[in-house]
């Protein structure tokens, strides 16, 4: 076995060593092998990035739109050239199926800096007009400055994207800090990244959760965005507001999946058990609390099961056929074990719950499936982050838009039905960012992403998360003078 690779930051378009000894072990959790030693960042590193942010936005906020374009379009067509190497790099820091990545995952986060390419030219504002005689006043919408970013382990590649395109699209410098777990292919990024930007434009720097807390904490950016727990989101609100910075906060979910008793169950059990186990249900989206109607929900449970025993297939990294690899590290693995651990007396385990064997070493477990739930219990109240998919009966539409939003969180839901008043009635009352009909998981740059209550503010995606790393100055001009 080949030595663990050393890492370093990129700060000002090169790698540099941090200033430090310490390191941290990058594991790969399909073989729990160490495949890397990543730095952990200090106060020193964190001023660096920022300096080097802060200079690089003298020139790149002054670009025009059409430069920013082209650069980042150059961007996306070298990660294009370089995805087996990203592909690679990701399945060593999660176990992800190879496969699954190169069809789900780097298409649509080259589509995502390419949709931001071109928003870059597209900003709207209001009309100008003389709003006070004698006085023209018009809009302009410029970048913030430097921002400091902060990604999870779950999509390290895509989550980077939906950070980084917005904000460099919109003329920022950014400084961004990927999970302790996960930062190989957020480095490759900004090392191909830099051979279109000025040096300093993207930054990334890698440590743990300290190093995160000086990122947000530092003078230098206006701005900061995290995805990431409630308990990060809520520590970094707290640390902003100290210097009344911007906050950006996408904070997971508990998504409920409402399925009555007319839904096309065949194809509900199939879409929700690969939107409950995609990415070992590692998602903040994914499709993890299903409310069943009365007269489906022992068929729907039993069905369920039989696909999450005979289809939903775990496997390593090289398996063309598995739709899910291991969690993503130790720690996520006893957090989800301890769930299925704490399970109340009065649940059942129709499918899975245990790790998975016949695969080294790995944190790989099995797809499961809990019935029998009480809306209290905390495997329906927080979120586990694992291939689990609990099923509670409900008894009517009202009982289950209840149970639907009876919870902390309100990023995404989804409602399986053939009746479009009931679709339409449900899609109103669900206190939830994102609503799927007849669906769930499906998401496409033009529109947005981002939750209500626990599950934090501000978009990802979209014109409105383009908007979110934008400043609105008014102008107003006395033209009679
Ligand atoms: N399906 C992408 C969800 C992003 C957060 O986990």
């Amino acid at each position: 076995m080949s030595s663990p690779r050393e890492l370093k930051n990129f700060i000002g378009g090169a790698y540099v060593a941090a200033e430090t000894d310490q390191t941290t072990d990058i594991v790969d959790p399909s073989t729990a092998q160490v495949v890397a030693k990543a730095p952990v960042s200090t106060q020193a590193d964190i001023d660096s990035a920022y300096g080097a942010a802060d200079k690089a936005f003298a020139e790149w906020g002054q670009t025009t739109p059409g430069e920013r374009q082209e650069a980042l379009l150059k961007f996306a067509d070298a990660l294009e050239q370089r995805s087996d190497d990203l592909i690679r790099l990701e399945a060593e820091n999660t176990g992800k199926p190879h496969a699954l990545t190169a069809s789900e995952e780097v298409p649509v986060m080259i589509d995502q800096l390419r949709f931001f390419a071109g928003a870059a030219r597209v900003l709207e504002g209001r009309a100008s007009a003389e709003y006070m005689k004698g006085h023209t006043s018009w809009i302009r919408r410029e970048p913030i400055g430097v921002i400091g970013q902060v990604t999870p382990w779950n999509y390290p590649m895509m989550m980077a994207m939906w950070k980084i395109a917005p904000a460099l699209a919109a003329g920022n410098a950014v400084v961004l800090k990927p999970s302790d777990t996960t930062p190989e292919t957020t480095l490759l990024m900004a090392e191909i990244a830099s051979q279109f930007l000025p040096a300093g434009t993207f930054n990334v720097v890698v440590g743990d959760r300290d190093t995160g807390r000086m990122l947000v904490e530092h003078k230098t950016p206006a701005m900061v965005a995290i995805t990431g727990s409630v308990r990060a989101g809520m520590q970094v609100a707290e640390a902003a507001a100290k210097d009344v910075k911007r906050v950006h906060l996408e904070l997971g979910g508990k998504a409920p999946v409402i399925v009555f008793d007319d839904a096309d169950i065949e194809a509900a059990v199939e879409g929700i058990a690969v939107a409950g186990y995609f990415n070992a249900g590692q998602d903040c989206t994914a499709a993890t609390r299903v409310l069943a109607a009365p007269g489906i929900h022992d068929d729907f449970v039993a069905a369920l099961a039989e696909y999450a025993k005979k289809d939903a297939k775990v496997g390593m990294p090289d398996d063309d056929d598995a739709l899910l690899g291991p969690v993503n590290n130790e720690n996520q693995l006893a957090h989800v074990s301890g769930f299925l651990d704490r399970l109340p007396s009065h649940a059942t385990v129709s499918a899975g719950g245990n790790r998975v064997s016949g695969l080294g070493d790995g944190f790989f477990l099995e797809p499961t499936v809990v019935s029998g739930l009480n809306q209290d219990d905390e495997a329906v109240q927080d979120e586990i982050f694992g291939p689990v998919i609990t099923v509670q009966r409900f008894d009517d539409e009202a009982k289950a838009i209840a149970w639907a939003n009876g919870v902390e969180y309100g990023l995404a839901s989804s409602v399986w039905t053939k009746d479009f008043g009931r679709a339409m009635r449900v899609s109103k009352a669900l206190d939830f960012g994102c609503v799927w009909i007849n669906a769930h998981i499906p998401l496409v740059a033009e529109m947005p992403h981002g939750g209500f209550k626990h599950s934090g503010y501000g978009k990802d995606l979209s014109m409105y998360g383009f908007e979110d790393y934008t400043r609105i100055k008014h102008v107003m001009a006395n033209i009679e003078s």
